[in-house]
């Protein structure tokens, strides 16, 4: 299967919800950040959640279950538990037919699944997506969220391991007394034993004997992974924080669009002072955290650039860009690492790597050992709150980028492009896209990372995750008031096992079909430091 068209998903009456959406966007323009979700949820019904791995029992009376369905007498307990064995058989059967290392808390076992086949990596989701409802019916209710509330507890528990060093103090062979280990930090043994096992709770490390701590699988790796640890630091001394003010965020500041009122700064006392990059950037160990800890996520399950560069399971296709040598402008693209990655692949293609002069400043150098690579990838020093300098290019790339912004400043963002968009030129922007409503097409785990990451920007950026309807509405609103040219909304693919989207515009003049010229007038080169306008801390968006 190729790529999943996300709109071709919805029933016939997505029209009516996207021009019903559209209908309600224009009444409310006033209004900074627009959703589109309730509206959709009880217009669009439930999809066959089965194909997704969903519970088809749990997640919707109406779905339409693709298998026979359960006889009616039997429990959606039975069904989940059911569901799991038959998941779980599938996958250890697979494990044994391949000689892998059954999964286990043991300190031994990898720290990862092996690649698993399409079919058997969708067993593993369903397994951990059903477990989870199964756990939630078998609490009940009020037990479930009465302790759901604490998970944060756990949160708190791993970030201060983390942030002494706990895990890289333990043993990799054999169990350390208590005494011991608090000798070698500077918590007393209460604290120390009261973090350690609520840890334990959740199999990172473990307490053979009492008074004793070994290592766990999940203890050892964090112990051995520099960008785990990174990525629980920033995790737990950054967004734990954040996230905890927003409420007083919200509060104080209801529209929340600005990157300078957000829980970070309610944290963190920067508000109406400096968006959290710029927090970062006076901080290098607190920047450097961050850097790592993205490198942690992006390396991760769901996340790989392979991805994207992966036609035949949906990714995004430029032959045609490259059999006329055409140019990608990455924006935003940190160190290159997409460019090197598709100059590898795309022989004739030119890329621009743009980003923040200290950014392009620490970028490898040379970009690829490659001299064929290398020389087709030029990086320039380009603040995207000022109009964009690379002229008449055929793609301007967005990865990671819109997520990162409320509405009014991804509008700019979008809007700084025009000057320099010729007939043709497209706009990719690689990010999560969230279904409508509450995500009943969307795999359970997806589902819950994309929430999740959704609330870490609210909390962080006043920013947010976006549905397809969201993101051409963040177009049109780009293309208001221009004469001359518009922006025609593509469309949303998602690559196979990706929990990243594609999104897609062209710019074409108004009324006319999209030409597709290949003149590439690149104004400035890499030794032109000096013509980049300084950073926007904020814009003036709103
Ligand atoms: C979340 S990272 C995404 C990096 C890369 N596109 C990727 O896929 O990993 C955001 C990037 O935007 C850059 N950035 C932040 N503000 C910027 C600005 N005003 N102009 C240009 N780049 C900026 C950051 O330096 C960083 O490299």
């Amino acid at each position: 299967m190729g790529k999943i068209k996300l709109s071709s998903l919805f029933s016939s009456s997505s029209n009516n919800v996207a021009s019903t959406a559209e209908g309600e966007a224009k009444d409310i323009k006033k209004s900074n950040r627009r959703s589109f979700s309730a509206l959709s949820a009880s217009l669009l019904g439930s999809k066959d959640a089965e194909t997704n791995g969903t519970s088809a029992a749990t997640s919707s009376k109406s779905a339409t279950p693709s298998v026979a369905p359960e006889p009616a007498s039997t429990s959606e307990m039975i069904i989940l538990a059911q569901k799991i064995t038959r998941e779980t058989e599938k996958l250890e059967a697979y494990m044994k037919e391949h000689n892998l290392p059954m999964p286990s808390f043991d300190v031994d076992c990898p720290a990862e699944f092996p690649k698993l086949p399409d079919e058997i990596a969708q067993s593993r989701k369903t397994i951990i997506s059903a477990t989870k409802e199964l756990g939630l019916l078998a609490h009940g209710p009020r037990e479930s969220v009465r302790w759901g509330i604490w998970e944060f507890l756990d949160t708190l528990a791993l970030a201060a391991i983390n942030h002494y060093g706990i895990a890289k103090l333990v043993p990799l062979d054999a169990p350390i007394s208590l005494a011991d280990l608090q000798a070698k930090t500077p918590l007393d043994p209460i604290n120390l034993a009261r973090l350690i096992r609520l840890a334990i709770t959740n199999k990172i490390f473990c307490e053979p004997t009492p008074g004793f701590i070994a290592h766990t699988a999940a203890s050892k790796t964090l112990a051995q992974d520099d960008d785990l640890q990174a990525w629980v630091g920033f995790n737990g001394e950054d967004i734990l924080p954040a996230s905890a003010h927003v409420l007083q965020a919200l509060q104080t500041h209801p529209e929340a669009t600005s990157l300078t009122r957000t829980g970070f700064q309610f944290a963190f006392n920067t508000v109406d002072k400096e968006p959290m990059f710029v927090t970062f950037g006076k901080d290098p160990n607190r920047a450097k955290r961050m850097g790592k800890a993205m490198v942690s996520l992006t390396g991760g399950e769901g996340y790989e650039p392979s991805y994207f560069l992966d036609v035949k399971k949906g990714g995004y296709d430029f032959s045609d860009v490259d059999r006329e040598g055409g140019t990608l402008v990455d924006v935003g693209g940190s160190h290159g690492f997409m460019c090197v990655a598709l100059a590898d692949k795309y022989k004739n293609m030119k890329f621009v790597v743009q980003d923040l002069q200290k950014t392009v400043d620490s970028a490898p150098k040379p970009i690829s050992p490659d001299p064929q690579v290398a020389g087709r990838i030029t990086l320039l020093a380009h603040d995207f709150f000022t109009e964009q300098v690379t002229r008449g290019a055929d793609v301007y790339f967005f990865r990671w980028i819109m997520h990162n912004y409320s509405t009014p400043y991804a509008v700019q963002i979008l809007r700084n492009l025009i000057p320099a968009l010729k007939p043709g030129a497209r706009i990719v922007i690689n990010d999560h896209c969230l279904f409508e409503g509450s995500g009943l097409e969307e795999d359970p785990w997806d589902e819950k990372v994309m929430r999740r990451m959704d609330v870490v920007m609210l909390s962080l950026l006043n920013a947010q995750e976006r549905t397809e309807s969201e993101f051409r509405e963040l177009f049109a609103q780009a293309g208001e008031g221009q004469v001359g040219g518009e922006f025609v909304f593509k469309g949303v693919t998602r690559p196979e096992g990706c929990r990243m989207s594609i999104i897609e515009a062209v710019w074409q003049l108004k009324g006319q079909q999209p030409q597709a010229t290949t003149v590439v007038e690149v104004k400035e080169d890499e030794t032109a430091a000096d013509a980049v306008a300084p950073p926007a801390d904020e814009i003036k968006a709103e």
